[in-house]
């Protein structure tokens, strides 16, 4: 069926960034504002394997999720009309960096770690990686190593006391910046 082509500034945009920033949240709403699809990228693990990321670190480690993580992304890079948020580790591996980056547009949100403790503990037992004795200073030093791979991301944008709807809006002109700069 032929497509209405809309002016868009890309057709497959994913969202990286810390656990807890809003790329899940952000991508479905921004997913709207582009008329493109939305996948979130544990959602669509937890839908092929049947098991809840929770339930996947318990029984069977970190290195299977992220063996699982590494084979969503290769088929979903595939797809078009996309928008694609991440799992705040997919981006980290250098393999899957170097597909997302040079598919379209990679998003980086960014957080203080006050607010991503508030918003990433939300619902208790849903990231594995945070149940510690001491949520915050796993977050401090986990991110402090993760910035500078997020750095590498095309687009920036902070979350920190802001609404959906603002957060939305700035992608969306940083997208189109970023498509007239590419276009020259
Ligand atoms: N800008 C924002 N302001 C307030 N709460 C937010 C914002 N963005 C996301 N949230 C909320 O924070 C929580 C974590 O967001 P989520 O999208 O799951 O983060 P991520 O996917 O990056 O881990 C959710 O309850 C979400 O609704
Ligand atoms: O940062 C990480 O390594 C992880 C982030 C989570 O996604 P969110 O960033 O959406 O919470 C989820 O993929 C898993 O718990 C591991
Ligand atoms: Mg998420």
């Amino acid at each position: 069926m032929p497509r209405l082509e809309v002016p868009r500034p890309a057709t497959f945009v994913s969202l990286t960034g810390f656990m807890g920033v809003g790329k899940s949240r952000i991508g479905r709403e921004l997913s709207r504002a582009l008329m493109l699809h939305f996948i979130d990228l544990d959602r669509y693990i937890e839908r092929q394997t049947g098991i809840s990321i929770p339930d996947i670190f318990r029984h069977l480690g970190e290195e299977a999720f992220r063996r699982m993580e590494k084979e969503a992304v290769g088929e979903l890079i595939r797809k078009d009309y996309l928008v694609l948020s991440l799992g705040g580790g997919t981006f980290l591996d250098p393999e899957n960096r170097k597909a997302l980056l040079s598919r379209g547009p990679v998003v980086a949100l960014w957080a203080s770690p006050e607010t991503i403790l508030e918003r990433a503990t939300r619902k208790p037992g849903e990231r594995p990686l945070l149940q510690v004795e001491n949520p915050l200073e796993r977050i401090r030093t986990l991110l402090q190593a993760r910035a500078p791979i997020y750095r590498e991301a095309h687009i920036h944008v902070s979350t920190d006391g802001r609404k959906v709807e603002e957060v939305v809006e700035e992608i969306l002109a940083k997208l189109w910046a970023y498509a007239k700069n590419r276009g020259r």
